[in-house]
């Protein structure tokens, strides 16, 4: 038997799937015949013609960059048993966990806050968790039903832990167990369960109650901070001690600390913070990117972990393994030179059968995922992903000695206030970061300041933050151009994809809410093609693979593929009113058997297309 500790901690399977490449170069051989036969025939048509040669022309480039974007169809397997069996569960590293919301009408709390209660739970030593809320509707609500939920989860992760319960988010869990026991289950476990049950309806009504504007909480005491505010002019709000505890009280808000693991116990709760940035309406606050910024800098003082996981508030863990899932893939010096981040495939529940708005993307995870995970690695898609701190504070997989890159790394640096900006207790933590230095020193009155300093609006001017370092900004799509920065600089990704999936998450259902997000989307990502970001860049001058170029290509002018769809569906209509054609008659057609053959399986080909791809 082989040793445990020489088995590896993932591995790359490549699948061959030889019956498929044939099938999709038959189909590009159609293709590129319908092109060829319309070239010779050009003469004798007009412009339909000429618009159904152009549209099929985008349709064949389309179809070339999916055989790229699927030739090496990689799997990777991890064996988390075999991660704890070579490391000691206190020598795992720490996470920094991060949650965003925005708007607690549109993102209702009791959806945030079982995200919040899935991440406390997952099965990874607690002194090693921290989850960072960050709020930028600096919601009452939302901070009222975290800190309830915060005592909930003294009674829910001891639970789920005692039981092994696979979905740790409790709406989820109890809807999906209706009171039915197996005959296995211990009476012990039923008493348990039943409270639990009790416990997570009460919290439900509370939310709901305040939700209804009954709100119960006392707004000259915690919550007076949330007073006479409004949620895009609020100042940096300085606020004490809300439940507990000691060394993070007085710290800011931004942030608030709900709940801090102060015994640093490795069975006990990770600490839960919440963070509400400063805003102000002269100021661009950069949506997401710039919440994400804050996010990183507040637990760059705070915890500085050497990895980030970052969760929309929509999106519950669905196997509390993730953690260790993600470590099998970063762990260890070659991973570490190699792979920037492990990205968890974006999977929905209660999603509309068969995607009829195509906001799930089955297309792009089940298919292009898994062939981009052959290339560079998958993109990165703002929600279910490890980060590496240090990547994110850009460094590159050559700067192996991070002093090449930042040399005398030091609080008083003129280049690391330059990137990082001036506070120095942050360009501390950053230069830990950078160096691997994971210890912390317990938070003093000084870096208590410096967390509210770097939560301002102001503190990111004339910096790195959103250009060179931490999310970028300059795009709806925040995530694209982020993931695509890091493999400009040669960093590889990996598409970790455990069973059961590792997060579950909401897509809209109607109608107007697809189209607004898709909107949002296409715009995002044509503010990338067409900025100095664009991928071709990156090709010519900086690491990234051309196949790699190609696929994000593919994705960025998603949007613009509508413009030939839509010409080449307007074709028939213009025909019958001109009384032309565009499709080869039949008379044409039977002239060569090959010609035969191309128009017929063309035709149904390109309706094939339309319908699966583009629709
Ligand atoms: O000013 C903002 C705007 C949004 N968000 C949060 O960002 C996340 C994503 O925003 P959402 O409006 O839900 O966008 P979606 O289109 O559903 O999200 C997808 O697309 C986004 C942009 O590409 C990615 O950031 C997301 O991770 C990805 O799930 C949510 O948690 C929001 O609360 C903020 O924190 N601040
Ligand atoms: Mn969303």
């Amino acid at each position: 038997m082989a040793n445990q500790n020489s088995l590896p901690l993932h591995e790359r399977i490549e699948l061959r799937y030889t019956l498929h490449k044939v099938i999709e170069f038959i189909i590009l051989f159609l293709l590129l015949s319908l092109l060829v036969h319309r070239l010779l025939s050009f003469n004798n048509h007009g412009f339909a013609w000429l618009i159904a040669f152009l549209c099929e022309l985008s349709f064949t480039l389309n179809w070339v960059i999916t055989i790229s974007n699927k030739w090496n169809i990689v799997e990777y397997k991890t064996y988390p048993d075999r991660l704890l069996q070579r490391v000691s569960k206190h020598e795992l590293p720490p996470v920094d966990m991060f949650v965003t919301t925005a708007d607690s009408k549109l993102e209702p709390p009791i959806i945030t806050i079982n995200t919040v209660l899935s991440l406390l739970a997952v099965d990874y030593p607690t002194n090693k968790l921290a989850c960072y809320v960050s709020d930028d509707g600096c919601s009452p609500l939302t901070f009222y039903s975290l800190s309830e939920a915060s005592k909930f989860a003294k009674l829910w992760v001891p639970f789920c832990k005692k039981y092994n319960v696979q979905v740790r988010a409790p709406f989820r869990y109890f809807s999906n167990n209706n009171a039915t026991f197996s005959s296995n289950d211990s009476s012990e476990f039923k008493q348990e369960w039943t409270l639990l049950k009790d416990e997570y309806e009460q919290l439900s009504l509370k939310i709901e109650d305040a939700v209804g504007n009954s709100i119960p909480f006392d707004v000259s005491q915690d919550f007076a901070v949330f007073s006479n505010i409004e949620r895009n002019n609020h100042p940096t709000i300085i606020k004490g001690n809300v439940f507990c505890q000691p060394t993070f009280d007085e710290i800011l808000a931004p942030p608030l600390v709900l709940w801090e693991n102060k015994e640093g116990v490795s069975d006990g709760l990770p600490h839960l913070i919440y963070i509400s940035r400063e805003k102000r309406p002269k100021h661009p606050h950069h949506s997401k990117a710039g919440a994400m910024n804050v996010l990183t800098r507040v637990s760059g003082l705070m915890t500085n972990a050497p990895f980030m996981l970052n969760v929309d508030c929509d999106m519950f863990v669905n196997n509390p393994n993730i953690m260790l899932h993600a470590m099998c893939t970063l762990l260890g010096s070659e991973n570490e030179t190699k792979n920037a981040f492990a990205q968890f495939p974006q999977i929905y529940y209660d999603g509309l059968k068969d995607d009829p708005f195509g906001n799930q993307m089955v297309v792009l995870w089940k298919f292009a995922g898994h062939g981009i995970a052959g290339i560079q690695g998958p993109i990165y898609a703002g929600t279910g992903c490890v980060h590496r701190r240090k990547v994110i504070y850009g460094l590159s997989p050559t700067d192996t000695k991070t002093g090449e890159r930042y040399p005398n790394i030091g609080s008083g640096n003129v280049e690391m206030l330059k990137t990082f900006g001036t506070s120095e207790e942050f360009t501390k933590s950053a230069g830990d970061a950078l160096q691997g230095n994971t210890e912390r020193e317990n938070m003093s009155s000084k870096s208590i300041e410096a967390a509210h300093r770097v939560g301002e609006c102001e503190y990111e001017y004339g910096t790195n933050w959103g250009i060179k370092v931490g999310w970028r900004y300059g795009s709806t799509t925040e995530d694209i151009l982020t993931g695509l920065s890091i493999h400009n600089k040669g960093w590889n990704s990996i598409f970790c994809t455990p069973n059961p999936p590792a997060f579950l998450g909401c897509a809209p259902t109607a109608g107007p809410d697809s189209m607004t997000q898709q909107k949002r989307w296409a715009t995002g990502l044509l503010e990338i093609l067409l900025s100095k970001n664009c991928p071709i860049f990156g090709t010519l001058f900086g690491n990234l693979q051309f196949r790699m170029f190609l696929f994000y290509f593919w994705v960025l002018s998603w949007g613009l593929r509508c413009i030939p769809e839509l010409c080449y569906a307007a074709l028939p209509a213009y025909s019958i009113i001109t009384n032309t054609h565009f499709l080869p008659k039949v008379s044409d057609i039977y002239t060569t058997s090959l010609e035969y053959f191309t128009v017929h399986s063309s035709k149904i080909f390109t309706s094939w297309v339309v319908i699966n791809f583009f629709c």
